[in-house]
């Protein structure tokens, strides 16, 4: 699928070549950074945005070959919430979550029957008579969430939805967001710009970058071996890469009561500013000496690997470099 837009300055591919599967019962994220594409996608998703090429299938129908009323309908199974609530000001809690009831045709008694219910599924009954400006952030986006789920949508899109909250207040919206992905089995989307969000509950990410899907999976699949350049990016925001453990270098440390029990492994972490990893280990503390012996695996990198080895023989250690004991 593809979305160029016409610009004054010329042609705008705002999505070029995506092809992206979710499954129903996903939490699935998508990410990427200001102007990647991502607000594009998703209007794409529920045809707000028509794309130039391609097509949107929704439960096995191609949204661009529905009629006008057919695409309403589909629409109405797709709920959407934002970063900034969109709800109607005027409007106390209660009849914001009505309105789209009632403009489906639902009787005002029946719409407010299950407005309460929505209430009480996000932990607002009390509030059912506040107007927005009355409630916090964070109760303004329940507002929305119960809004959008009362049509009883298949899909929930969530644009940007927690990126006007604070940390807590976002960890407590996710929350509300998983379960109710696990009660109702309801489909969710997220469209964020931050490795933390999709993280906390997504269970598949599709990472955008300059318009094109640069990687997708499972998540905790990208996490531990991002490989595009933007998945690491996201990954390693500082730049800093973890320490990989892929080589076969080991060092044998045996302590044989020469040296006094102190933290030699922590103190060499400390002094090289390298990570190890420790494989076996079975050391005493007799008499305040070292006994025993303790298996590393070594870093990958020839210079941190080299430096860790020449700090535990220059501290009096019987070391010897084993290899082969990690494949
Ligand atoms: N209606 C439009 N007309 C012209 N260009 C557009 C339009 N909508 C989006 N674009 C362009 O398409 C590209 C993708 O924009 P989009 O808003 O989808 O990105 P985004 O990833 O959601 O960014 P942000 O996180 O900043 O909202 C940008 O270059 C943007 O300027």
């Amino acid at each position: 699928m593809d979305k160029t837009f016409q610009t004054k300055g010329g042609e705008v591919h705002a999505l070029t070549d995506i092809n992206l599967a979710i499954e129903k019962g996903d939490v699935f994220g998508i990410i990427g950074a200001s102007g990647a594409g991502k607000s594009t996608l998703v209007r794409c998703i529920n045809l707000l945005e028509k794309p130039t090429q391609g097509s949107i299938l929704f439960d096995g129908k191609d949204l661009m070959s529905l009629s006008k009323s057919q695409l309403m309908e589909a629409r109405r199974s797709m709920g959407m919430i934002f970063q900034q609530f969109n709800l109607l000001m005027q409007k106390t809690a209660l009849d914001n979550i009505c309105f789209p009831l009632q403009i489906s045709g639902v009787s005002k008694a029946k719409a407010q029957q299950r407005a309460w219910e929505l209430l009480e599924l996000v932990g607002l009954s009390n509030r059912a008579k506040s107007y927005p400006a009355q409630l916090s952030g964070g109760q303004k986006q329940r507002v929305a969430i119960a809004r959008a789920l009362a049509t009883n949508p298949k899909v929930l899109l969530c644009d940007e939805a927690t990126s006007a909250l604070d940390p807590q207040t976002t960890s407590s919206i996710l929350a509300l967001l998983k379960s109710i992905n696990q009660q109702f089995g309801i489909t969710i989307i997220i469209i964020t710009h931050e490795m933390s969000v999709i993280e906390e509950i997504c269970n598949r990410v599709a990472i955008i970058d300059q318009s094109r899907i640069a990687e997708v999976g499972d998540v905790s699949e990208i996490f531990a071996r991002p490989q595009s350049q933007a998945a690491q990016r996201l990954v390693y925001p500082n730049g800093e890469r973890p320490v990989t453990f892929e080589g076969t270098r080991c060092a044998r440390i045996v302590f044989d009561g020469r040296n006094s029990f102190e933290p030699v492994i922590a103190n060499m972490v400390l002094d090289c500013k390298a990570a190890v990893n420790i494989l076996y280990a079975d050391t005493k503390n007799i008499d305040g000496k070292a006994v025993g012996q303790m298996v590393i695996q070594l870093p990958k990198e020839t210079l941190a690997a080299d430096k860790i080895m020449n700090y535990l023989r220059s501290h009096d250690l019987t070391v010897e470099e084993v290899n082969g004991y990690v494949r």
